[in-house]
């Protein structure tokens, strides 16, 4: 019986990850070459690394095939619908920190926050006969926070990438992304909403609730957490 680890396979992600665990005395190394998905934790032959997307992390944890795994806040309230009955949180990680904001065109004077966006958004419609298009990939996580506000005169079009480009390309008239320096927001020539972030993210180790905990993996589960000082009740 292995102890199932997910952790993201590529970017800052994964090598954040793998120092996380590194510093807690639980090296992790890639075991194949730099391109082979392959990674191991040394001196742990009960825990098997597996290097997965990011974006489908939820995914395998939601099933309960991985015992463990990391991944953003945003990634998981995102795919995971009732994610508390899927996963539970062991512990934010203190890296791969991202806002999920709303943002407009910097020529829109007069949009600055929500209640801007709502007046905006029915005098788009007014003007031009269909919904203001807001590019994201979160749309449960978008429209749940649109609804909260009372912004309804929109539509969510899906963009898995280059979000920020959306607007240029005349695909949409804002984007909901999520942003950390906000770089690519101003090269985009875009401003966020002067409003709370939908979602504040970080990187997070989570536990599924789902899988096969009985044959070892607990056992596995709380020897590691120990290592690491995590409360492996969680
Ligand atoms: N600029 C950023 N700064 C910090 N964290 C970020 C940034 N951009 C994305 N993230 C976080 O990294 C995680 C992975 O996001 P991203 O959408 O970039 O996945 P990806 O790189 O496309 O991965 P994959 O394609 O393998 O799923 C998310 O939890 C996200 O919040
Ligand atoms: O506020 P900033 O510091 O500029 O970061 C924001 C960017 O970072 C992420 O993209 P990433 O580089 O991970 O690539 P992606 O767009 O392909 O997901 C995100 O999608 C934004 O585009």
């Amino acid at each position: 019986m292995t102890l199932k680890l997910g952790l993201p396979s590529k970017g800052r992600l994964m090598d954040k990850a793998f120092d996380w665990f590194g510093d807690r005395g639980c090296a992790i190394a890639l075991s194949g070459g730099a391109r082979e998905y392959a990674a191991a934790m040394e001196g742990q032959p009960d825990v098997e690394v597996v290097l997965l997307s990011a974006g489908e992390i939820p995914r395998e944890l939601a099933a309960g095939r991985i015992h463990l795994g990391v991944t953003g806040t945003d990634m998981v309230r995102e795919r995971i619908g009732h994610w508390q009955d899927a996963v539970a949180q062991i512990a934010p990680l203190g890296f791969g920190q991202a806002d999920l904001v709303i943002a407009v065109p910097q020529f829109w004077v007069d949009v600055t926050g929500l209640d801007d966006l709502d007046a905006a958004a029915a005098a788009f419609r007014a003007q031009h006969g269909h919904r203001l298009r807001i590019a994201t990939k979160y749309h449960r996580l978008v429209r749940e926070f649109l609804r909260a506000a009372g912004v309804a005169d929109y539509q969510l079009v899906d963009s898995q990438g280059a979000t920020e480009g959306t607007v240029k390309n005349e695909t949409a008239e804002a984007i909901a992304d999520i942003t950390s320096t906000g770089e690519t927001l101003r090269a985009n020539h875009l401003r966020i909403l002067d409003c709370e972030p939908i979602l504040r993210s970080q990187a997070t180790l989570w536990r599924a609730r789902a899988g096969d905990w009985d044959g070892g993996a607990r056992e596995i589960w709380q020897s590691l957490a120990g290592k690491l000082g995590l409360d492996p009740k969680r």
